[in-house]
């Protein structure tokens, strides 16, 4: 079954009174039957059920069973549960992690953190470079853990996943691959398929997709390996709390038709952005660059079409200068874009990586990785398309990265740039069949009625 239909589905759970929805067991601990020596349940820090509800359900989503799925208090929460239980866990020598040059502010800061505090090696890479990659990798004794993010946030480079994934097996199984999957969510890719030992997730983002709870997700290869993960879970307590899990279960019964909406916006205004908003042309900011991997323009455009079912809804651009980023992200014309970190809500936000999201990242190292500072990021939500268009236009005019020509304002203010220039519908349909199934929706519809079961 598709994951689509078996994470909306009912049959997750049997409840004695047969209500639909998943019961919430928010009890912290449960009677003990001594006669019984397989009581599933005693305390919630080692189990919960509506916490193995929510297993069962990514279970579903990343096709593996529900021991082998662990939901923990946030996504640095897992990343820190699978460094404990999987690298620092070996006493014999210096724990070494070679993990991305680009990746999310809190994981360098943890990876940081265990450099300098707890006596183990931390090695960054540009991973997007495979050569680069690969000579880090063999220059060092042993690697006990390869982690890898992509796209990256915030640059969105691509990193070649299968091809990190077979060198690692073949010049070192022992060594552990570990993937941020949070850019994607499983639902536009599955690493484990592609040969990784485990896939995390800030289930903050798109699988609860509403911004109201923190949580993480840990989906294991093996049971051996998620085994180690739970005895960390367990000992430390980083199990999510039944409410948090109760969310996530709903939120994920919609992740398909969220992310559908926010990949389809986020394919508009990159284009937008890139083609017809007119920054070529624009005197004032000569530096402009649109980074998403679902642009054709994008260096590594098939690379990431290869392994992955989808864009995502993350983008970025680059303006050529700080104060004029600076400008647009704290113009006063923004209405609907928020600007907030974290992204995979169903509301659109605008950021400035540089000191929001990625500022626990040393100005020094930033440089150092060529971390563009006039980067702005754009988590693209469910919103009408035309009013996220008009609204950053709006935003763009007033800081002056613009230049407001003859009526061009009064069309800015009455939609008709957005809808006219920018694209019909017809526009819009074909940007995203075009991505989706790679063709104009003529070809789609072909497609599909090859796919369509025979009745
Ligand atoms: C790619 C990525 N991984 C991990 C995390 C950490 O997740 P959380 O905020 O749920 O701890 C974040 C954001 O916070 C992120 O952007
Ligand atoms: N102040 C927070 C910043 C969280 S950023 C969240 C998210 N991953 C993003 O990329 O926007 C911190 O210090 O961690």
């Amino acid at each position: 079954m598709n994951p689509k239909t078996s994470i909306v589905s009912n049959s997750l759970h049997r409840d004695q009174h047969g209500a639909s929805v998943q019961p919430l067991y928010m009890s912290t601990t449960f009677k003990v039957d001594l006669k019984s020596d397989n009581q599933e349940y005693d305390y919630s820090r080692s189990g919960n059920p509506t916490r193995s509800l929510l297993h069962k359900q990514i279970g579903r989503l990343y096709g593996v069973a529900q021991s082998q799925v662990h939901a923990v208090s946030s996504g640095m929460t897992a990343l820190d549960t699978i460094i404990r239980g999987l690298v620092l866990s070996s006493s014999s020598h210096v724990p070494t992690i070679l993990a991305g040059d680009d990746l999310y502010g809190g994981s360098d800061r943890l990876l940081t953190f265990l450099r300098t505090r707890c006596h183990a090696r931390t090695v960054n890479v540009d991973t997007s470079d495979f050569e680069r990659f690969q000579t880090a990798f063999l220059s060092l004794e042993r690697v006990d853990c390869v982690h890898i993010e992509s796209p990256t946030n915030p640059m969105c480079k691509v990193v070649d996943v299968p091809r990190i994934i077979a060198f690692i097996k073949k010049v070192s199984p022992q060594t552990y691959v570990v993937v941020d999957n949070t850019m994607m969510s499983g639902l536009l890719c599955n690493p484990l398929r592609l040969g990784a030992d485990v896939v995390y997730e800030s289930a903050t983002k798109f699988l609860n997709g509403h911004h109201d709870i923190m949580a993480g997700i840990i989906v294991s290869r093996s049971q051996q390996i998620a085994d180690e993960v739970y005895f960390v879970c367990n000992a430390t307590g980083s199990g999510l709390a039944p409410m948090d899990a109760w969310l996530l279960i709903r939120g994920l019964k919609t992740l398909h038709v969220r992310l559908y909406q926010q990949q389809f916006n986020a394919m508009v205004l990159a284009e937008w952005l890139e083609q017809s908003c007119g920054f070529q042309e624009s005197p004032q900011a000569p530096g402009l660059r649109t980074r998403y991997v679902g642009l054709k323009s994008h260096p590594q455009f098939d690379l990431h079409k290869s392994f992955n079912d989808g864009p995502g809804a993350v983008l970025a651009f680059d303006t050529g200068s700080l104060d004029l980023s600076r400008r647009i992200v704290s113009s006063r014309a923004l209405k609907v874009w928020s600007v907030t970190v974290s992204f995979g809500c169903v509301n659109s936000l605008i950021s400035l990586p540089c000191s929001m999201s990625h500022a626990s990242i040393d100005p020094d190292v930033r440089k150092q990785r060529d971390f563009p500072e006039d980067l702005i990021r754009l988590c693209v939500g469910i919103e009408d398309i035309v009013d996220l268009q008009q609204d950053l236009l709006a935003a763009m005019v007033d800081a002056g990265v613009l230049e407001v020509r003859g009526d061009m304002i009064h069309n800015l203010l009455n939609g008709h740039t957005a809808r006219n220039t920018i694209g019909s519908e017809k526009y819009i349909q074909h940007s995203i069949y075009d991505l989706f199934y790679g063709g104009p929706q003529e070809k789609l519809e072909q497609k599909l009625s090859h796919r369509a079961i025979k009745l």
